[in-house]
């Protein structure tokens, strides 16, 4: 449904001038340093996915979307979407492309709601009878009836998400792109949101692709996540198995009826953190032994009465993706 394949993207950036007149002499320089935004990158998005796509700042999120839309032709590589190319084939690709951007909206800021999709309907000649029909339906699965004769401005995030999300739904595309949906919003407003993007992916069947900075976002709505840093794809898999993969520590409190006795001799694959009269927390890799024998060899240590596991923080697995950056090469080029 989508692929990207080796794709590349290199922005050529001027050297900036030193003294007198740097400005025009910036102009006519052919001084160029060569950013290297997105480096040969390849991955497949199957129908009825619903794709996380993370990185801290400046990695390549967006210059990757705007690749996939079309927006800008990779230097190098081919992107596919429903096996057409976005940068030659825009118009069609954009019939099968529903596209939000939590920080900016596609409406009009003054006009009523109704009056953006009236707009988008006749700019993207879309068919009057069944658009109308389709914002009846989304009309009932996006609350838009509170708000939708109200001016865009006047607004609340929330509801204005709501609003984009179903402009970006009037022309019924396979494939939704969203940037920071729930950038901004409220705990109510971004359990809302949340629960619309899975009702797209899971009910009405949508392709997703969310692009967020929000981990509980994508722990919450994504079955894979493909992290990009510096420009390079890190990692491109389930969450599930992005735990087992990231070797961090699993944490283990346990108290105990009474007293308890824990064995001179230490355990190497185990570390206490933690230890008060009837409780000790423990620190152990669940690559390295399982919670099963964890347990087990604490039973000899006292009679067990209470059991607490804390897995590492979706957050956590990825700081540690992210902490192994390649310092960003860039070349001075002259041409
Ligand atoms: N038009 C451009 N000209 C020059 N450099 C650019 C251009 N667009 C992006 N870059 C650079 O390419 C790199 C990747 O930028 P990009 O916007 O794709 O990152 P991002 O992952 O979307 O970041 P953020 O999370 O902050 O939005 C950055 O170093 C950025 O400065």
């Amino acid at each position: 449904m989508i692929e990207a394949r080796q794709i590349q993207k290199q922005f050529k950036i001027p050297v900036v001038k030193k003294g007198r007149f740097s400005g025009i002499r910036t102009l006519f320089s052919r001084e160029y340093i060569i950013k290297e935004a997105v480096k040969e990158i390849s991955f497949t998005i199957k129908e009825g996915d619903f794709v996380g796509y993370i990185g801290p700042n400046g990695a390549g999120k967006s210059t990757t979307i705007k690749m996939l839309t079309g927006i800008l032709h990779p230097t190098q590589g081919e992107v596919k979407i429903m096996g057409l190319n976005p940068h030659k084939e825009r118009r069609k690709v954009v019939r099968h492309l529903g596209v939000v951007f939590g920080q900016r909206t596609q409406l009009w800021w003054d006009l009523p709601v109704i009056d953006s999709y009236d707009i988008l309907t006749v700019m993207y000649k879309l068919d009057k009878k069944e658009t109308e029909k389709r914002l009846s339906q989304l009309t009932e699965l996006l609350g838009l009836h509170e708000f939708i004769h109200t001016p865009v401005r006047k607004l609340s995030l929330g509801q204005r998400m709501r609003a984009d999300i179903a402009a970006s739904l009037l022309h019924d595309p396979e494939i939704l792109f969203f940037d920071e949906p729930t950038i901004g919003l409220d705990v109510i407003a971004k359990k809302k949101i949340r629960g619309l993007l899975k009702t797209l992916n899971k009910e009405m069947k949508k392709t997703v692709l969310l692009t967020t900075h929000d981990m509980d976002d994508i722990e919450q709505l994504c079955e894979k996540v493909i992290v990009i840093n510096d420009g390079q794809i890190v990692y491109n898999d389930s969450i599930p198995q992005l735990r087992n993969d990231i070797g961090l520590p699993t944490i283990m409190k346990v108290s105990f009826v009474g007293d308890f006795q824990t064995p001179t001799i230490h355990h190497n694959m185990i570390q206490i953190i933690e230890r008060t009269n009837s409780t000790i927390t423990i620190q152990y890799n669940r690559h390295q032994m399982k919670a099963m024998d964890v347990l087990n060899m604490m039973q000899n240590w006292g009679e067990i009465e209470d059991i607490h596991m804390d897995e590492p923080q979706l957050e956590e697995m990825i700081q540690e993706i992210y902490q192994t950056p390649e310092a960003s090469k860039e070349s001075l080029v002259v041409s």
